[in-house]
């Protein structure tokens, strides 16, 4: 998929974005970083096809496209699943396809307690759960995701991180915002800057070397701490409970995180050099 020289601008208003150029490869997880109101939003609308360009062209766009809004707050009566179910309808699924698929989704990312609560009741985070499962609905050859962590708890972060390693292992393209260089360099293969409308290619990165590292409780003693895994430095993916838990770490990180463990309560199991993401 290619942007050519995409332009925006909201009416008579200032140009928004100026002489977009960018590519996204299939298989690719790819990050648009900038600061709040540079443009961001306006640029995923245009990736998702919700919002047209008003200069330039949009080609290769997927025909199945999910996306997620940076803000998701309807104003509906319907439940979580009767919302998904009706969605799924919409995208060609029968009911019962929709529906198993809606229930799988809100259990993976723990929807707490709203599943049949009408939507204009959930909380942020929980709103933020229906609108993924939206997304993932059909399995999506594009997943375009605006500032996807926002409001997500420490579980549903890792979860998340799961589900644009499936998308994309599964040869779909993943496009994400946020504002925090330390994500979206951890989680893409390429990073955007977008800053006064105009967006700069920032880097690929190669894939550096991972270490698998398990973790348990100790057998005596009080529990291990809590820590939110996927924030920490170099983390890539994260398995596992509250007792017992696996991560894949950078091998430039791992020895901090094997130190923070430690100090946390937490025992060391297993440590493998060169896994694979
Ligand atoms: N529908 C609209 N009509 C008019 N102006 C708009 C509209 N949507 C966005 N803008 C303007 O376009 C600019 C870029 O907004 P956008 O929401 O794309 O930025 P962003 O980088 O996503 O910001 P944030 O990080 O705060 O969400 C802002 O100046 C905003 O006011």
């Amino acid at each position: 998929m290619r942007l050519e020289a995409v332009g925006k601008r909201y009416g008579r208003g200032g140009w928004v974005l100026r002489d977009v150029r960018a590519e996204i490869a299939p298989g690719e997880v790819v990050a648009f970083a900038g600061g709040n109101g540079s443009g961001k939003s306006t640029l995923l609308r245009i990736l998702a096809g919700v919002t047209r360009p008003s200069a330039g062209a949009v080609t290769g766009r997927p025909a199945v496209v999910g996306y997620v809004p940076d803000r998701f707050s309807p104003v509906e009566r319907l439940s979580a699943m009767a919302y998904l179910t009706h969605m799924g309808r919409i995208r060609g699924l029968t009911t019962q396809t929709a529906s198993a698929r809606a229930s799988g989704l809100l259990e993976r990312l723990a929807l707490v307690g709203g599943a049949d609560s009408p939507l204009r009741t959930l909380s942020k985070g929980n709103g933020q759960k229906v609108a993924l499962a939206q997304a993932l609905l059909v399995e999506p050859e594009l997943l375009v995701l605006d500032e996807p962590w926002s409001g997500l708890d420490a579980s549903a972060h890792g979860v998340l991180a799961e589900i644009m390693g499936e998308v994309a292992g599964r040869g779909g393209a993943v496009v994400f915002t946020d504002h925090r260089e330390a994500v979206t360099r951890a989680r893409a293969s390429r990073t955007y800057v977008v800053d006064g409308g105009r967006v700069v290619l920032q880097g690929s990165r190669t894939q550096p070397p991972l270490t698998g590292v398990v973790l348990t409780g100790p057998d005596t003693g009080p529990p291990p701490r809590t820590l939110d895994w996927q924030t920490l430095q170099g983390v890539r993916a994260v398995h596992g409970g509250e007792t017992r838990i696996s991560l894949t770490v950078e091998r430039a990180h791992a020895d901090a995180l094997l130190q923070l463990a430690l100090r946390h309560g937490w025992s060391v199991v297993d440590v493998t050099r060169g896994v694979d993401e």
